[in-house]
């Protein structure tokens, strides 16, 4: 089959250029008005003997209104049909919104993409690419289209990952690598200590959502057939009901905001819901599960407990619920409108359920023991530095005053979220975008999902002693195989069903 590759992005940003690069042809308009390219259009072009197959798209705003929302719908169909998108933003004119709404688009859309950075002639490309990590679609590639610079080393690549051609090397690692961590005292100094195992008591959940969404139904789900509940709290004087169960041998305990337990009748219905408890709640789940009703849409209220949620730092799953019975025309102003609302929250799995039917529940969960993972990853101070060096080496911190500076080590801080440390010198003073650029890099490297991560930044000289320093040197050699194939997520369910099976 010849590959697809679909050019997608804002109005303008050089597709038909690139269009016109990749298959030699001058049959797409290049023009300076935006929103010129009106249809798709197909091209062939070849690298050596391989050929592939190129769709131009008409540009995406994300505000799109009239012919402009047809074309947008244009560019939606070539990426379902494509098999890897070419994501063009406009190196010129930096991160705009209607980047950040297709990148989010295509993250949903599960599609491989390409982050193509153009117009990057007369840039610095250490300084305008970095920005572009901020979209989390991973490393940018940066060409000139008008000026033919780096297209055909994009293509090339390309067209080796499609046909199976991988430079990865090949992975090594052992278990016993993961049994040290680096920890700090009061005073900054640093030690290798054993690690312990991992924490390994059940997943609190919280259900929460306003009233009606239908909170309940999706407690009635989550606990109907495959539970075994342990114990029921039924009389407590806690505000919400703490009900352990178990699913598939994961041991799960949820938190019954919707009182659902307790209910007697649906008249007391309406009065169970409680913000308080939803907040206690929050706070006290590692993952949340925001419930929306796709029926009504999304409403002030929605939004207000999605800022709950955030500035807990919670793991998030969304759950759109009664997604039975919607027509096709319903669902899609339910999705547009989620793509456009929940545009920001770029690190939340989104289902779309029945909870009367149980349509989609069973991903909720594989989302929902992702978000745990990740959130409660717990993560060495080596290995969390040798991120930091390679994150370092790719791309430098900009310079402060005439000064480069300095970021020598990382360490966790804590979990749930994740807050990951980093410290060295003038690190206050670095840019914002650098700031993203390496809390997205250690993401994407600790396969961080579900869940929002902190990143902070503490100044101070280098607290390792010669001794340490020797030490380090030794476990960082060990940790680097590690690090480059950075397999952390199953070696951590390694790590959790060894502890789950031991007596
Ligand atoms: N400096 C610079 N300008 C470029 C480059 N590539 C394209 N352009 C210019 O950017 C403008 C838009 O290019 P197009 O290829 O028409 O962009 P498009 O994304 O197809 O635009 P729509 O058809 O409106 O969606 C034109 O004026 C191009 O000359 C580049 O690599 N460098
Ligand atoms: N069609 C459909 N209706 C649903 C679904 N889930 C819940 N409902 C209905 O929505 C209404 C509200 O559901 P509840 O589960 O009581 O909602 P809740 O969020 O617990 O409400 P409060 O306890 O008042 O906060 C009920 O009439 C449910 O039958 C669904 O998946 N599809």
């Amino acid at each position: 089959m010849v590959p697809v590759i679909a050019l997608v992005g804002r109005p303008n940003v050089g597709k038909s250029t690139l269009f016109n690069r990749l298959t030699k042809s001058r049959d797409a308009l290049v023009a300076e008005i935006a929103g010129l390219t009106r249809d798709r259009k197909y091209g062939e072009g070849k690298v050596g003997e391989r050929p592939f197959i190129v769709i131009d798209t008409g540009g995406i705003s994300g505000e799109e209104v009239g012919i402009d929302e047809a074309m947008a719908v244009q560019s939606f169909q070539a990426i379902q049909e494509a098999d890897i998108v070419f994501f063009m933003v406009d190196a010129s004119a930096g991160i705009l919104e209607g980047d950040r709404m297709i990148a989010n688009y295509l993250r949903k859309s599960g599609k491989s993409a390409y982050l193509v950075a153009n117009k990057i002639d007369g840039k610095n490309p250490d300084v305008v690419l970095i920005e572009m990590y901020e979209l989390g679609m991973g490393e940018p590639l940066g060409i000139a289209a008008a000026h033919n610079r780096g297209v055909s080393t994009l293509i090339d690549h390309v067209m080796d990952e499609l046909h199976g051609v991988s430079h990865d090397e090949p992975v090594a690692r052992s278990e016993d690598e993961w049994n040290y961590v680096w920890e700090e005292d009061e005073e900054g100094h640093v030690t290798e200590v054993v690690h312990e195992e991992l924490d390994v008591k059940g997943i609190k959940i919280a259900i929460v959502g306003r009233p009606n969404v239908g909170k309940s139904t999706l407690v009635n789900r989550f606990l109907g057939e495959d539970r075994v509940v342990v114990y029921d709290e039924a009389g407590t004087t806690r505000d919400s009901i703490y009900i352990p169960y178990e699913r598939h041998g994961q041991d799960y305990t949820l938190i019954d905001t919707a009182g659902i337990r307790r209910r007697k009748n649906i008249s007391e219905a309406a009065e169970k819901f409680s913000i308080i408890k939803t907040l206690q709640a929050i706070q006290d789940c590692h993952v949340c599960i925001l419930v929306l009703d796709a029926r009504t849409g999304i409403v002030e209220q929605d939004l207000h407990m999605l800022s709950f949620v955030l500035n807990a730092g919670r793991a998030l799953v969304i759950a759109i619920n009664k997604w039975d019975g919607m027509d096709a025309d319903e669902k899609k102003r339910v999705k547009d409108e989620l793509d456009r609302r929940f545009d920001f929250l770029t690190f939340a799995d989104m289902h779309f359920i029945s909870a009367l039917h149980g349509t989609g529940v069973g991903h909720l969960y594989e989302s929902v023991d992702q978000a745990y993972e990740s959130a409660m990853g717990k993560w060495q101070t080596n290995m969390l530095t040798r991120i930091l060096e390679d994150a370092v080496a790719t791309h430098q911190p900009p310079m402060v005053r005439s000064r480069r500076p300095k970021l020598r080590y990382a360490h966790q801080g804590g979990s749930n979220p994740p807050v990951l440390v980093i410290h060295g010198n003038l690190v206050n003073d670095l840019p914002d975008d650098y700031k993203r650029y390496l809390a997205n890099t250690f993401r994407r490297v600790l396969d961080i999902k579900g869940t929002p991560i902190r990143v902070e930044f503490r100044q101070g000289e280098n607290p390792f002693s010669d001794k340490q320093k020797d030490i380090r040197h030794r476990t960082k050699r060990r940790a680097e195989s590690v690090v480059k194939t950075a397999n952390i997520r199953q070696i951590k369910l390694d790590k959790h069903r060894k502890a789950r099976n031991k007596p």
